[in-house]
């Protein structure tokens, strides 16, 4: 994702690229970034080290391992941030949370308009569907490439989230099935984590009901629409109030 975020800022006249940041052991550190994502040299080597320069923002595509370090270095200069990276545990959730006391951050598992609308449609369909006779069985299937990390994705995590609130507070989150499980209960929402090739992401809200069903599917054609979705929430970020925001309020799509 860094790769892509360098390729899409760069042809970008209103960006300028101050620093790419990944961890000391990676073989390409001292490398031009946008050699490395492919193209023309930006005047921007990879680095390890925070820059000393001015920056208005920061995008972190990283891992859990990184994220500690970009939330208090964006704290201690009061830079901006817009967290992409998934898989966080509760602790770093809270760090999180506690940094947007102090500077305004943009935190999503997915920057994608088409996955954002979608799941304003999933939580529309769960609360029309709550008490459909018959009862209603929610299921998420979400596909991504064999490089990924976390399961389920943070994605259907968010999507699951939504969903639930508009269920109730009894709904249980079930993540994978497997012998003797007994009848589906109607209270629960079922993960399943597909890992193939490269897939960029995908995922299908299924809602199951007696004689029909529907399915919600929003799938990724490559990665950019999260590259670009990452930007434009930084440029959206720049000059705003400290606080949480989600690609919600970046998209204009009302929580
Ligand atoms: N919100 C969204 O729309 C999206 C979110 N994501 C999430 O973004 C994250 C990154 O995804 P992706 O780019 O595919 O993953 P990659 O593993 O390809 O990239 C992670 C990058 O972080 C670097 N890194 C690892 N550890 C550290 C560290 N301690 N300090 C600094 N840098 C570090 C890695 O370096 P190296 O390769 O050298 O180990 C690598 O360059 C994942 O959590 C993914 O789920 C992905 C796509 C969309
Ligand atoms: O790792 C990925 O690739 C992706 N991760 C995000 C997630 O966990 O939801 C977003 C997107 O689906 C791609």
């Amino acid at each position: 994702m860094g790769r892509r975020v360098v390729a899409l800022a760069s042809e970008d006249n209103s960006l300028q690229i101050v620093s790419a940041i990944d961890h000391e052991s990676n073989p390409r550190r001292g490398q031009d970034a946008g050699v490395i994502a492919g193209f023309a040299p930006i005047g921007v080597n990879l680095t390890s080290v925070w820059p000393e320069e001015e920056v208005d923002v920061v995008i972190d595509f990283s891992l859990p391992e990184a994220i500690d370090r970009c939330i208090e270095n964006c704290v201690e200069a009061t830079i901006p941030l817009v967290v992409a990276t998934t898989g966080l545990s509760e602790a770093q959730q809270a760090k999180l949370k506690a940094a947007g006391e102090l500077i305004p951050v943009v935190w999503a598992p997915s920057m994608s308009l088409a996955v954002n609308l979608t799941m304003k449609l999933a939580a529309e369909v769960a609360e029309t569907l709550d008490d459909v006779a018959g009862g209603l069985d929610v299921e998420i299937i979400e596909r991504h490439h064999r490089f990924k990390t976390d399961a389920p994705s943070g994605t259907a995590l968010k999507f699951g989230e939504l969903i639930a609130k508009k269920l109730g507070p009894e709904t249980r989150h079930v993540h994978g099935r497997e012998g003797q499980t007994g009848e589906r209960t109607q209270s629960e929402i079922g993960y399943h984590a597909v890992r193939v090739g490269d897939n960029p992401g995908e995922h299908t809200i299924v809602f199951g009901m007696l004689g029909e069903r529907i399915e919600l599917k929003v799938a990724a054609s490559n990665r950019d629409c999260y590259a670009s979705g990452a930007i434009a929430a930084a440029k959206w970020l720049i000059g705003r109030p400290k606080g949480i925001y989600n690609m919600f309020d970046v998209l204009g799509l009302d929580a």
